[in-house]
């Protein structure tokens, strides 16, 4: 295992809604530069965990515990200002608005007088998209003429910008096609060289299999295990997530 200390610990993690128990006794630690993904049917709960770790919904009951310390996290900004950022299907990207004014939405960047310091904004944009490799006409590029690789490659990167220590995926790949799917791919697999950690909700094993070093499987709420990707294959992860041997 890794020697390093996790970025984020879950332990016993409890969410119900009234009746409806939406994930009990769930455990789980991810470490700098590793990626996990989590798998499982509709209505697993792994959306609710999502939102569990990015501060929307409080746990009914558990801790979570970031880089050694437990944390109550009551809202997203919260989560955030421990250095988890979420990308959800949506995006959640200004359409009207440039690729460098979104990297910054809502954390603009200002100089000394309180203006926008557009210079230093679209530098660290050209900087980062250019690490990452998300092939973009420019930091000056309008949001609405993206192709859907494209967005989800700023949303990444904007993730980039802030995480210190996790990023939640949530189905990255899930509106793209074939090579817009390669390219987010390598997205997410550079990731592991900034030392952050990466938990990705996915459906197609393919991806899971291709990008993750560990994989978590829930069903109906419950965690039914963790498995080294390496050590495992599509049809035990198949069998864990249908209940069928
Ligand atoms: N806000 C809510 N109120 C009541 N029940 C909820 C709420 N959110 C989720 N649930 C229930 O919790 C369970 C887990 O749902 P969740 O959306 O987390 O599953 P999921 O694995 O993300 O599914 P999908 O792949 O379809 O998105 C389901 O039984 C769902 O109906």
């Amino acid at each position: 295992m890794n020697a390093s200390a996790p970025v984020l610990e879950l332990k016993d993690i409890k969410k119900n809604f009234d009746a409806v128990v939406a994930i009990e006794n769930f455990s789980l630690e991810i470490y700098p530069g590793e990626i996990v993904a989590l798998v499982g049917d509709n209505g697993a709960g792994k959306s609710t965990l999502i939102k569990i770790i990015s501060g929307v919904y409080a746990p009914s009951s558990g801790t979570i515990t970031i880089e050694g310390d437990t944390v109550a996290m009551s809202s997203a900004t919260m989560a955030r200002s421990h250095g988890i950022e979420v990308v959800y299907q949506d995006l959640a990207l200004a359409d009207q608005q440039t690729v460098y004014m979104n990297m910054f939405l809502g954390r603009e960047l200002t100089n000394g007088i309180g203006l926008l310091d557009r210079k230093t904004m679209i530098a660290e944009t050209e900087k980062l998209v250019q690490e990452l490799d998300v092939r973009i006409p420019s930091a000056h590029a309008t949001i609405k003429d993206l192709s859907g690789g494209q967005r989800q490659g700023v949303a990444i990167a904007r993730a980039t910008r802030w995480a210190k220590k996790l990023i939640l995926l949530d189905e990255p790949t899930a509106a793209l096609g074939v090579a817009e799917t390669a390219k987010v791919e390598a997205i997410v697999q550079s990731l592991k060289s900034r030392n952050i950690g990466v938990l990705i909700i996915s459906h197609s094993l393919d991806q899971v299999f291709k990008l993750s070093d560990r994989i978590c499987v829930l069903r109906r709420g419950k965690q039914i295990g963790i498995r080294k990707t390496s050590e495992t294959d599509k049809n035990e992860i198949v069998s864990m997530i249908t209940g069928v041997q």
